[in-house]
């Protein structure tokens, strides 16, 4: 997350709507092997499979990179204000590639009506000379070497979580790490998001429908408010907009949450919990909202097939991770795969 600085520049979160309650987890902690950090970090895992994660006062990974998410906030604006003639020669193609600017309106929130958020995806592939470098605007290639440091400083901090998790479940500590090499060839993405001011009552909506992330981790700094959990207390219903939690950003800390990926491979130990993005809450409402994330992964031939227990995997076992997700994304697109929270110990109300 950005540090205190970015906070002080924009309209305060409101004090009056219902927050997620989450685990807060030092990754100082965390890299010096604390047992009470590790144990945090597998009960947020399975409770609600998301957590904050604090950079501060970690002095070798941390720190570095609040002050790379500063400056990549602030690209972010400048990127996200290129021309749209010039965006749109550098659109993504789903399913053949992820890669590349999504225009706004693109897609449909629950209700119908268009999204109200433009991304931009960088592959980790071309970041790390896997696969040659993926077209992209001079801007945008300008901080390139400063995206490729805010992703091998993710990269770390994804090893940290994998190896805790692995070890945390009595598996060997390389075992999800294994099935996700940096080196390789996935579709794991630094991603760049704007999401629209809502000035006009009309926008105060979703921005992005609710969803859970494909992958294995997710990295994700916000400043502004925007975030939302479906409450994993019971099995609401999205339609419900009481069940529906805030995540208040948090100077200095990563928002931190599973994909569905390391659901698949634990049989459900794990959790991956629906979330969107909501209009901004309160005054923040009148301003663009930027989030910056890093999307892990599987290795694009990696096997789906469950890692732990000894139930039936289904035929998702049978498909390499890409076939995974392209399945996936095709479903989602035909709206007819049933966005659910999955996975998890079942629970009443989290008690942190
Ligand atoms: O911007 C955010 O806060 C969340 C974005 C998100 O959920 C995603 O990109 O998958
Ligand atoms: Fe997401």
């Amino acid at each position: 997350m950005a540090s205190a600085k970015l906070f002080g520049d924009i309209p305060p979160f409101p004090d009056d709507v219902p927050i997620a309650p989450m685990y807060t987890v030092s990754l100082a902690s965390l890299r010096s092997g604390d047992d009470a950090a590790a144990k945090s970090v597998l009960c947020a895992c399975q409770e609600l499979g998301f957590f904050l994660l604090d950079l501060q006062g970690d002095d070798e990974v941390g720190k570095t990179m609040i002050e790379e998410i500063d400056q990549l906030f602030d690209a972010g604006t400048k990127i996200m204000s290129l021309p749209e003639d010039e965006k749109e020669q550098y659109l993504h193609d789903i399913p053949k590639s992820f890669l590349g600017f999504k225009p706004r309106g693109q897609a449909k929130t629950e209700t119908n009506e268009p999204d109200r958020f433009e991304w931009l995806n960088i592959g980790q592939d071309g970041l790390m000379g896997n696969t040659p470098p993926q077209p992209l605007p001079p801007l945008v290639q300008s901080y390139l070497p400063l995206f490729a440091s805010f992703l091998k400083h993710g990269q770390s901090i994804i090893a940290a979580i994998n190896a805790t998790l692995a070890t945390q479940l009595g598996l060997p500590p390389d075992t999800f790490a294994s099935l996700q090499p940096v080196t390789k060839p996935s579709g794991t993405v630094v991603r760049l998001i704007r999401a629209f001011a809502s000035p006009r009552p009309g926008d105060v909506r979703t921005n992005m429908i609710h969803h859970t992330d494909f992958g294995t981790i997710t990295l994700l700094a916000n400043v502004l408010g925007g975030l939302q959990i479906l409450d994993p207390g019971q099995d609401r219903d999205p339609a419900d907009e009481q069940a529906w939690l805030w995540v208040r950003p948090r100077p200095g800390c990563l928002i931190v949450n599973l994909g569905d990926a390391m659901v698949q491979w634990t049989g459900g130990l794990l959790r991956s919990n629906v979330h969107r993005i909501r209009h901004a809450p309160g005054p923040q409402r009148l301003v663009d909202r930027y989030s910056l994330a890093i999307l892990a992964r599987p290795e694009r031939d990696a096997s789906m097939r469950r890692l732990v227990g000894d139930g039936e995997d289904g035929e998702d076992g049978d498909l390499t991770a890409w076939e995974w997700e392209v399945k996936k994304a095709m479903a989602l697109k035909r709206g007819d795969d049933a966005v659910a929270s999955k996975g998890g110990k079942p629970q009443g109300s989290l008690k942190i």
